[in-house]
């Protein structure tokens, strides 16, 4: 049976199919800020989306992910750590069943409810798949969600998941620009890291923002309204959905602000 989040296929267990799994360069990881370094040539994160290149949201069984076309320059990461131009593939999240853990990425040991990936790969291979096992094939662009007020720029997208519940459905979604559900500020933590998921290959550079953005206990209910299961199966809440902190090994994590 494939990888998931349960007792019998869950992160534990991914090192018995993915060795990689307890390498060097492992994500998520728990960032503490005092032990970040600011280094003032980090550039500003360029992000240019075009609402256009949204093109359908699917469960996966994992998550549920807004997927992009993504055969033209049109939705880039520029600036930030990276050199070159890397393109929008997809975004998702990672929640949990309660408000108190969710995300995969911590700050000083803090979890919060949710977090946001926006996947990219680097226009310098082919494709998405050609980047993905590269050691600069991908840039992830992490946003942490914490509970408040309801997050008016998330409902398009979390009104969209009561006709995606179970495993494999995918329903139409167009015009929606990334951009309007990340925070005021951009300032980010960045470092070497993976895939949070099988097959966990390294080949990520991290780009996780330091502001939150907010979502309410109401919206997080919309999420754990999901499942992981198929149609028909024993049905089984797709919540807790994230790979806990990884070992540092060594690495560095940089500031792009003070
Ligand atoms: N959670 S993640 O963004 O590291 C990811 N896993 C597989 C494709 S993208
Ligand atoms: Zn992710």
């Amino acid at each position: 049976h494939g990888w998931g989040y349960g007792p019998t296929n869950g992160p534990d267990k991914w090192i018995e199919s993915y060795p990689v799994a307890d390498g060097p360069r492992q994500s998520p990881i728990n960032i503490v800020p005092k032990e970040t370094q600011y280094d003032s040539s980090l550039k500003a994160l360029k992000l240019r989306y075009n609402p256009s290149d949204a093109n359908g949201l699917l469960n996966n069984g994992h998550s549920f992910q807004v997927d992009f076309v993504d055969d033209t320059d049109s939705s880039t990461l520029t600036g930030g750590p990276i050199t070159g131009t890397y393109r929008l593939r997809q975004f998702h999240f990672h929640w949990g069943a309660s408000d108190d853990r969710g995300s995969e990425h911590t700050v000083n040991g803090i979890n919060f409810p949710c977090e946001l990936h926006l996947v990219h790969w680097n226009t310098k291979y082919p494709s998405f798949g050609e980047a993905v096992d590269k050691p600069d094939g991908l840039a992830v662009v992490g946003v942490f969600l914490k509970i408040g007020a309801a997050n008016p720029r998330l409902q398009k997208v979390l009104d969209a998941l009561d006709v995606v519940t179970t495993k494999g459905k995918q329903t139409s979604f167009s015009n929606f620009d990334p951009k309007t559900i990340l925070p005021g500020s951009l300032d980010y933590w960045t470092y070497e890291g993976s895939l949070t998921t099988p097959p966990l290959l390294e080949s990520v550079t991290w780009i996780v923002l330091k502001e939150p953005i907010s979502v309410s206990p109401a919206q997080m209910a919309l999420f754990r309204k999901l499942l992981f299961t198929k149609e028909g199966e024993a049905e089984c809440c797709m919540v807790n959905n994230y790979r806990p902190p990884q070992p540092i090994k060594g690495r560095q994590v940089r500031a792009s602000f003070k």
